[in-house]
């Protein structure tokens, strides 16, 4: 086929949008637009001269469903098999984690007599609030927030600790805000089907694609929880950016488009800073809210749509500190909004990554996140507060929380702005309502990325090379 097809914003949709378009198409040109001078967004690892990782934005990937199996591809085809790190689910840091409340750290029961005893925080054992589930009727509303649906199906006091903090460990964002229907589709499916969540799910199965290749079956065997990659996540994408670069891929970094117009022809013309070109089909892979300012008045609905999407700022710090400091094992631990509204929680990377700790003497590894929903009401613009400000936060709390008394011996902050998309009520309408106008005026249109189906690196993936396969017909 003779056509030029460019995608827009090299984070990790752009990235596979392009490995698919080169890999199982015979579009003659495929342009790859990104804004800044790296490919990755948000997947971006620090490596250091004595060997030590720090991830500053996904540090672990789930290799479970059709999504976890279908990065697993990926990875398998382009090399990166010698370099997994997987996390198996027997390991301390894939089944111990911990919630921070009344000052103590709690460990979340991992197996059946943890929940059929009281364990602290909760006040009575946590099959009680499942039991809730199975009598409890369905929902009448179209949409509801997580912490409502929660409530409403499981109680208050599982919302209020467990789901607030989830919420906080996966969105950076406030259950009370975010959509049940959009965020957790599982859950809502699971109550519309069965009327209980818990039957739902004990009947709902894994219904992805059989794919199956080496890989797969590894992680199937080994039971993983969660890989990573030597170099951190950082060479996923280094590997999509050697592949594409091979395939002729053209790929213009420093490019922040500026404007996106249809021309007479129904072509896309793009307007970059320093001149413009044209395209026969776009992939946007930019956040939402760029995409809005990006488009010309015709397109109002759909920039009305866009406007709409919210995110959120996380401030991720890492600390590394000499010896081993922590006082538990495990994967890390969250805080729920009642206990700190400020800080989200605490990764302990060395735990699950030690490969990633730096050579000779043994060290700690955490990352401390600060913000979220609650970034701009605690600490006020993102562009005012000081790395300063925030590195203090991070080590009072590794200090009060952990007991960490030690200085950290390495430190690296980065405030992450609008890193988070935030699924709040009303998206499924609202991302409903764009598929609709795409498809009426037959624009030669694709909207991928965090910002619409799924904010995980394995979402991202699959529903780049699911709108790659829709353009193609498959
Ligand atoms: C702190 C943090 C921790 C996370 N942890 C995990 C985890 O453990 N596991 C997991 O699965 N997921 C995790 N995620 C989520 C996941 O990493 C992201 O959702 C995903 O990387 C988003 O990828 P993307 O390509 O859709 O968007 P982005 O990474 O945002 O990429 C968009 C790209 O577009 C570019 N751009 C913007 N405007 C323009 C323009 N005008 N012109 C050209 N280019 C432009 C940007 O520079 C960027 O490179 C985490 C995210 C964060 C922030
Ligand atoms: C405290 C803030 C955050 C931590 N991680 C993230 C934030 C905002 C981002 C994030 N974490 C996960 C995902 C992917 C989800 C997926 O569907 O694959 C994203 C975008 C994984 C994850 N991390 C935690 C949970 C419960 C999950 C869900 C899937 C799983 O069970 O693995 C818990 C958790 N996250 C953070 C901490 C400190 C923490 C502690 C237990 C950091």
């Amino acid at each position: 086929m003779q056509r030029t097809v460019v995608v827009a914003g090299g984070g990790i949709s752009g990235l596979t949008a392009c490995y698919h378009l080169v890999k199982e198409s015979n579009v003659s040109k495929v342009i790859l637009l990104e804004g800044s001078s790296r490919l990755g967004g948000w997947m971006r690892s620090t490596r250091t001269e004595d060997g030590a990782v720090f991830e500053h934005g996904p540090r672990g990937i789930r290799p479970a469903g059709a999504v976890g199996r279908n990065t697993l591809c990926m990875v398998s085809e382009l090399g990166l098999e010698k370099d997994i790190l997987p996390v198996p689910r027997s390991h301390p840091a894939a089944k111990d984690r911990y919630l921070y409340v009344n000052k103590s750290l709690h460990k979340l029961p991992s197996s059946l007599g943890g929940v059929l005893r009281t364990v602290p925080p909760f006040t009575k054992p946590l099959f009680l609030f499942g039991l809730r589930d199975l009598v409890a009727t369905r929902g009448t509303k179209e949409d509801e927030s997580v912490y409502d649906f929660v409530s409403r199906r499981f109680g208050k006091e599982l919302a209020d600790i467990v789901i607030d903090s989830l919420c906080r460990g996966v969105f950076a964002g406030d259950c009370r805000n975010l959509s049940v229907r959009s965020c957790f589709p599982f859950l809502h499916d699971a109550e519309v089907r069965r009327r209980s969540v818990i039957l739902g799910m004990a009947t709902s199965g894994d219904k992805g694609p059989v794919v199956d290749s080496h890989l797969i079956k590894r992680s199937k065997v080994e039971r993983w929880s969660q890989w990573s990659l030597q170099g951190g996540l950082q060479t996923l994408s280094e590997a999509l950016e050697d592949f594409l670069i091979r395939k002729g891929v053209e790929i213009h970094k420093e490019s922040p488009l500026r404007q996106l117009e249809r021309t007479g022809d129904h072509r896309w013309k793009i307007k970059l800073p320093d001149g413009s070109l044209e395209a026969d089909h776009v992939f946007s892979a930019l956040p939402a809210k760029d995409l809005s300012r990006l488009l010309t008045h015709n397109f109002e609905p759909l920039v009305k749509e866009l406007q709409q999407m919210r995110t959120a700022t996380v401030a991720v710090v890492n600390l590394e500190y000499d010896g081993e400091v922590l006082p538990v094992s495990g994967f890390g631990h969250l805080i729920p909004s009642t206990e700190d509204r400020t800080l989200l929680g605490i990764v302990y990377d060395s735990e699950a990554f030690p490969e990633h700790n730096k050579n000779g003497p043994s060290s700690t590894r955490l990352t401390v996140m600060v913000g979220g929903a609650w970034f701009e009401s605690c600490l006020g613009s993102p562009d005012t507060v000081t790395p300063e400000q925030i590195l203090e936060m991070a080590t009072t709390a590794a200090s009060a929380q952990l007991g960490v008394r030690e200085k950290p011996s390495r430190t690296i902050v980065n405030i992450n702005k609008d890193c988070i998309p935030q699924y709040t009520l009303g998206h499924w309408r609202r991302t409903g309502n764009i598929s609709s106008y795409l498809h009426q005026l037959s624009l030669p249109l694709s909207l991928i990325g965090a910002s619409y189906h799924g904010v995980s690196v394995n979402d991202c993936i699959y529903n780049a090379k699911k709108a790659v396969h829709n353009l193609l017909g498959y």
